[in-house]
């Protein structure tokens, strides 16, 4: 027993040491493992430390990067914005570049329309001028200058804005291909993450492993405790030991689990900023296609300032063509002021020349008078001789029969030689005084002042201009005779005498006056009562009439006259002679086509015998007019009154009617369509233009026969030099000096209008240079003899002559012309422009007589023409 207890406790023993020695062998095993896994553990820590650092590096980093992002971004705005206040800037600039353009435009409009002003002026002040117009185009060029600066300025400024913009587009590039870079990384750090997270999960794996492994030696640890209660406190430590191993792994895998809710949430982070990123790159993206737009914008700006640039370049070249222009134009007015000049002086040496002629015309004229008065007494001393020889014959006659009618017939073909050359020195006379007057002018203008305290004009000392102050400046014209405010009537009416002469030789003659109310028109034509201050209507009128009453008692001419007064008021023709009444026919106004007499259908006429009955017939019309201006209220201002006597006179023994009229008006300063048309013709005549307009007012169409080819005209342009009424002064002086520019349209001058009817010895002239009596002008007297058929049937004795002056052939005239009469025509005016005035005027002196009118005209035989019949008067007288 004790061997077997001996060897039992041997057994025991052996197998306690054999425990003893597996529980040590578990022991080593398990704390190898252990130590294993500590170590793996420990690397996993650190590999989870590793990539924690890798991660919060990857993440500053990445931080870092997005803020450099965000700071670029902000940036890259900034730029956007600065380079959009550029871009306004410079729209601005651009918006200001074509306000300043426009500018320039309405410049250059307003130099161009400035250009054409001084274009007009130029011929005033030639030289400033085009001066002016050349410093203008100097500025305008250098205006045209700074705007093309201006203009590259922009342009470049435009290139420097693509650069930037294309600079933009490569920095957004960039930016692009930085995104796709963190894009690249941010899903390796990703990928790394899986990784660690695949390494977790196995070491997890592992330790489950373990975690059996050790719950497989607890196991069987407790059933060696069961079997061996030594090797239980061991166990317990051993299992504490274990216990404390899990729970370090429970700790751990915490930790793995809170590491992987940090991930989750660094993995959420980093999708919201790779969300914030690509939304900042869509913002980029939108920002880029607004540059686009802009860009495409500006593009479009630019090919608008290419545009303008072009209309500039355009306007640059029409400016420099213009300028060519006006230095061709500037060249062109040089040339032609030098030919001026060396017109002006030729002119001067024309003038000379003329004046010269003139003198020599003078002393041809008194050797034709001296000549003329030497005949005159050789006619009486034959004419005596021949009374004596008469008696000698009576006594003698009947002793000697035949040879004294030789002597008589020798005799009288002495006289009719001697009449033939009377005739002969009446046409040089004629011709002489004809041409005096031309050279005078056709159309000539005469001003006259009213007296004043204080006139607003002076007087130039030569006697033929006037300068009127006009606020402040000067104004200087010239006539062919200014007459002061000291002039007397008989000088005035010394001055146009010629003219009346004129009208007597057969010319048509016109006087008209003009000039503002109150300026002196009345006063001119028809003047005061009193003897010296009778104007120029009576004192031609008396002209007239005394040389027709000469005629008739000492060279065998009848003279019949017949007068008619119309008014002219827009297109409507009123007769004066009866009451007012208006002319209803539309073509009332009748011209002779062959430069004879105007008629006037409808209008009264009435004969004059004497001054008293004309005066009388002026009387009468003074009253109807005031009348119809009571009718017509202010409007009367505006009308024109020509008063027409018409005078025929035939010479019994040439056979010769002279044909022509006067005409005397008065016109007011208003105007209107009558005087505007008037202007019209003034302006035709005065441009030698093809066609005058005389047919655009009735005043104009009345008048022709005076203003036109074969008239004469005479203008007085009368002045108030009153300070106040300057303006309407210098209106008057204006309208008169364009007048003085005229001439007539007539060829070789004023034509008469001499008719040769029938009977030898006819005396006369067609033109004024026609040489003697019988050479009637052709074209004069073919015309003249188809108009004047009724009378020439009707003439006195066969072969007679009739003289007819004054231009219309007026039906009640023919009736006079039949009884052998000579014809006049006055052509006078209306009794006062100014409705007020001229109506108080009317109902007083006016209208007894001395109305506002004026005639001239008639073609009188002078007393010194010789006609073979007359020669037994004359010689009387
Ligand atoms: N040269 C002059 N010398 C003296 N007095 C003058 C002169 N001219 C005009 N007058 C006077 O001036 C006044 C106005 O003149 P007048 O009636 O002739 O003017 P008008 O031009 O005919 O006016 P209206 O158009 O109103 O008829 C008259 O009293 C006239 O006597």
């Amino acid at each position: 027993m004790g061997s077997r207890t001996t060897g039992y406790i041997e057994n025991v023993a052996t197998i306690e040491r054999e425990c003893a020695q597996q529980v040590e062998n578990v022991t080593l095993a398990s704390e190898t493992k252990c130590r294993k896994l500590e170590a793996e553990l420990a690397i996993a820590r650190s590999a989870l430390a590793a990539a924690e650092r890798d991660f919060r590096n990857e993440k500053a980093m990445l931080g870092a990067e997005v803020d450099m992002q965000k700071s670029e971004v902000n940036r890259l705005r900034c730029d956007l914005e600065r380079r959009t206040a550029e871009r306004d800037c410079a729209r601005e600039e651009a918006t200001r570049n074509e306000a300043a353009r426009q500018q320039l435009d309405l410049d250059i409009k307003e130099l161009r329309r400035q250009n054409n002003q001084q274009q007009r002026e130029i011929s005033v002040n030639q030289s400033e001028a085009v001066q002016k117009i050349l410093e203008q185009k100097v500025a305008v060029e250098n205006e045209l200058n700074s705007l093309r600066d201006e203009f590259n300025k922009q342009s470049s400024r435009m290139r420097s804005l693509q650069e930037c913009v294309t600079t933009l587009e490569h920095e957004i590039h960039d930016l692009h291909r930085m995104n796709t870079m963190l894009e690249g990384s941010l899903s390796s750090r990703q990928s790394l993450l899986v990784h660690n997270q695949d390494q977790v999960d196995k070491l997890k794996d592992e330790l489950a492993l373990a975690r059996e492994n050790l719950a497989g030696l607890t196991e069987r640890a407790e059933q060696l405790q069961q079997e061996l209660d030594r090797n239980r406190k061991e166990r317990e430590v051993l299992e504490a030991f274990v216990h404390e191993q899990s729970a370090e792994l429970v700790n751990k895998r915490d930790r793995a689990t809170a590491l992987e809710g940090t991930l989750a949430r660094d993995h959420r982070a980093w999708a919201e900023k790779r969300l914030e990123l690509e939304a900042s790159l869509a913002a980029l993206g939108e920002q880029r296609c607004s540059l686009t737009r802009e860009v495409a914008e500006l593009k479009v700006a630019l090919s608008a300032l290419l545009t303008q640039k072009e209309a500039a370049d355009g306007n640059a070249a029409q400016l420099a063509f213009d300028k060519a222009n006006l230095m061709r134009e500037n060249t062109q007015l040089q040339h032609s002021v030098e030919f001026n000049e060396d017109r002006v002086k030729q002119m001067e040496q024309e003038a000379a020349a003329l004046r010269k002629q003139v003198d020599n015309v003078n002393v041809d004229l008194e050797a034709s008078r001296q000549l003329l008065g030497e005949k005159d007494a050789r006619l009486e001393q034959l004419e005596g001789e021949f009374a004596a020889l008469k008696e000698v014959l009576g006594d003698t006659a009947s002793a000697e029969g035949e040879s004294g009618k030789q002597i008589v017939t020798k005799l009288l073909s002495k006289i009719a030689a001697l009449q033939h050359a009377a005739v002969e020195a009446e046409a040089v006379r004629r011709r002489l005084h004809n041409e005096l007057v031309d050279l005078r002018g056709n159309i000539r203008v005469y001003c006259r002042l009213k007296p004043h305290p204080t006139p607003a004009t002076r007087l130039g000392s030569d006697g033929a201009s006037i300068a009127l102050a006009v606020e402040g400046s000067e104004h200087r014209f010239s006539y062919d005779r200014v007459f002061g405010p000291d002039s007397t009537q008989e000088q005035v009416f010394g001055a146009v005498s010629d003219l009346v002469q004129s009208a007597l030789d057969g010319f048509h003659v016109c006087v008209f006056s003009y000039g503002q109310t109150g300026a002196g028109k009345t006063h001119t034509m028809q003047g005061g009562a009193a003897p010296a201050a009778r104007g120029i209507i009576p004192r031609a009128l008396e002209k007239i009439l005394a040389t027709a009453q000469k005629l008739e008692q000492e060279a065998e001419w009848s003279y019949g006259m017949g007068a008619c007064f119309i008014e002219v008021y827009n297109q409507t023709l009123r007769d004066l002679l009866s009451g007012g009444a208006v002319l209803q026919e539309n073509n009332a106004i009748k011209h002779d086509p062959s430069g004879g007499h105007t008629v006037v259908a409808g209008a009264k006429v009435v004969k004059v015998h004497d001054l008293e009955g004309a005066t009388e017939l002026v009387r009468q019309a003074g009253e109807a007019r005031a009348v119809v201006a009571t009718a017509m209220n202010a409007s009367s201002s505006r009308s024109h009154c020509v008063f027409m006597l018409n005078i025929t006179g035939w010479h019994q023994s040439t056979g010769t009617r002279l044909l022509a009229e006067g005409a005397a008006k008065k016109e007011a300063c208003h105007i209107n369509s009558s005087l505007s048309a008037l202007g019209d013709v003034f302006a035709a005549l005065s441009s030698k233009a093809q066609h005058v307009p005389y047919r655009n007012s009735k005043l104009t169409y009345l008048l022709q026969p005076c203003l036109g080819g074969n008239g004469k005209t005479l203008m007085f342009v009368n002045i108030n030099p009153e300070p106040a009424s300057a303006g309407e002064s210098l209106c008057s002086l204006r309208f008169a000096a364009k007048v003085n520019g005229c001439e007539t349209g007539a060829k070789g001058g004023a034509r008469r209008n001499v008719q040769t009817l029938g009977g030898g010895g006819g005396s006369g002239e067609g033109e004024p240079s026609g040489s003697s009596n019988p050479a009637v002008g052709s074209a004069a007297v073919a015309a003249a003899q188809k108009s004047q058929q009724n009378t020439a049937s009707r003439a006195a004795q066969p072969g007679s002559a009739r003289f007819s002056l004054g231009f219309p052939r007026l039906p009640g005239v023919d009736a006079v012309s039949a009884a052998g009469a000579k014809r006049m025509s006055l052509l006078p005016q209306r009794p006062g422009a100014d409705a007020g005035v001229s109506r108080t005027k009317a109902s007083t002196a006016a209208r007894t007589g001395a109305a506002p009118v004026v005639g001239t005209g008639a073609g009188v035989k002078r007393p010194g023409s010789v006609i073979p019949d007359a020669a037994a008067k004359r010689s009387k007288s």
